[in-house]
């Protein structure tokens, strides 16, 4: 227990980011026409070395012109490893227009990653007397990025969001698949002639998790490689809600709709936590800390887990 209060985040839906290439202009209307709570066009892995430059321009010229209504805007920047990042940052925020929320940082793997972006931003933004101020987004996707995952949740005030990369996490970590997120073939216990699959996500989702919450942060999971499996990717999405995420990554219009049946309260689940509600408000009137629903117990932490679920759909519903 702390006497701090734990921060909250920003109220905005983000169950679904919806990524496309910045090499791939065609696309932009039709990602600006879908279902997604964010689009990230992306400057960094889906575009090739030799399309940076065109890539950035097409973004920048697709900021002011296509009109991405209530989305959150992002752009993912090339890393602080490249030699494209610092012209991202400054052609963006020089030219890109207000229209444009966050960028997305990717692979950062300390605090001074981020501050180092923030120094940046910040000096543009004071040059160009830009009014809205540029959020962060930033992906967990190293073994340094997670071994200082905390320290980067509370880098900067900037920072709304924070996601887990499968793709680049397993490859730093030397993981022994291919596979971008969900279950993997290897990874289970066997036990009485039977195999069980595990989840080897859930120790960094639940990392980042708690370093989010900690600071007021989003967090997201990141991508679902194979854009066929619906199945795979609707439990992947549902033990990250499960766990605390808000939302996650669509790397394919297909996934849009199930992200965010994933990450919308069901409406069972709302009027679930409505009766807690009510009931923990017919015990506070008896006198009570604790009472029973539905065969079991519900206290006065019962409010807040209630809370959480209401609190989502309300903010989802506007
Ligand atoms: C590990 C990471 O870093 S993940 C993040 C970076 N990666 C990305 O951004 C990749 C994003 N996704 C893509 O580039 C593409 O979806 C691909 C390459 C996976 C597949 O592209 P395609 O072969 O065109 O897919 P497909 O033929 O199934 O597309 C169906 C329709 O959806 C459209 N579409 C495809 N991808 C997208 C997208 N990301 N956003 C919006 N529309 C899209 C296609 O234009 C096509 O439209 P049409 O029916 O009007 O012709
Ligand atoms: O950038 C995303 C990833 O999975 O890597
Ligand atoms: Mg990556």
């Amino acid at each position: 227990m702390s006497f701090r209060i734990q921060p909250t985040p920003v109220a905005r839906p983000n169950r679904c980011q919806l990524f496309g290439p910045g090499s791939r202009p065609a696309i932009f209307e039709k990602m600006a026409g879908s279902a997604a709570d964010v689009i990230n066009l992306d400057l960094e892995d889906s575009v090739a070395p030799s399309d940076k430059d065109s890539a950035r321009e097409n973004v920048i010229k697709a900021i002011s012109d296509v009109d991405w209504g209530s989305k959150t805007l992002s752009v993912r920047i090339n890393g602080l490893d490249s030699p494209y990042w610092y012209r991202d940052v400054v052609d963006l925020l020089e030219k890109g227009g207000e229209r444009l929320d966050q960028i997305m940082i990717p692979k950062v793997g300390c605090a001074a990653d981020i501050y180092a972006v923030d120094a940046l931003v910040t000096s543009i933004e004071a040059a160009m007397g830009r009014k809205k101020p540029i959020a962060f987004e930033i992906i967990i996707e190293s073994a340094a990025g997670i071994s200082h995952v905390e320290e980067i949740a509370a880098a900067s005030p900037r920072l709304q969001a924070m996601s887990l990369g499968a793709a680049d996490f397993a490859a730093s970590m030397g993981m022994a698949t291919t596979g971008i997120g969900g279950t993997q073939a290897g990874y289970y216990m066997h036990h009485e002639g039977a195999n069980y699959w595990s989840d080897p996500w859930h120790w960094a989702q639940a990392a980042i998790v708690a370093a989010c919450r900690t600071h007021g942060v989003l967090p997201v999971d990141g991508p679902y490689g194979d854009f066929s499996d619906e199945e795979g990717f609707r439990a992947q999405a549902l033990r990250s809600a499960t766990l605390g995420m808000v939302g996650k990554w669509a790397i394919h219009p297909k996934q849009v709709a199930l992200s965010n049946e994933v990450f919308t309260p069901s409406e069972a689940a709302v009027t679930e936590a409505r009766e807690i509600l009510a009931a923990m408000e017919t015990a506070k009137a008896n006198g009570e800390g604790a009472t029973v629903y539905k065969g079991r117990l519900v206290d006065i932490a019962s409010i807040k887990q209630a809370e959480v679920i209401v609190r989502q759909s309300e903010m989802i519903a506007g």
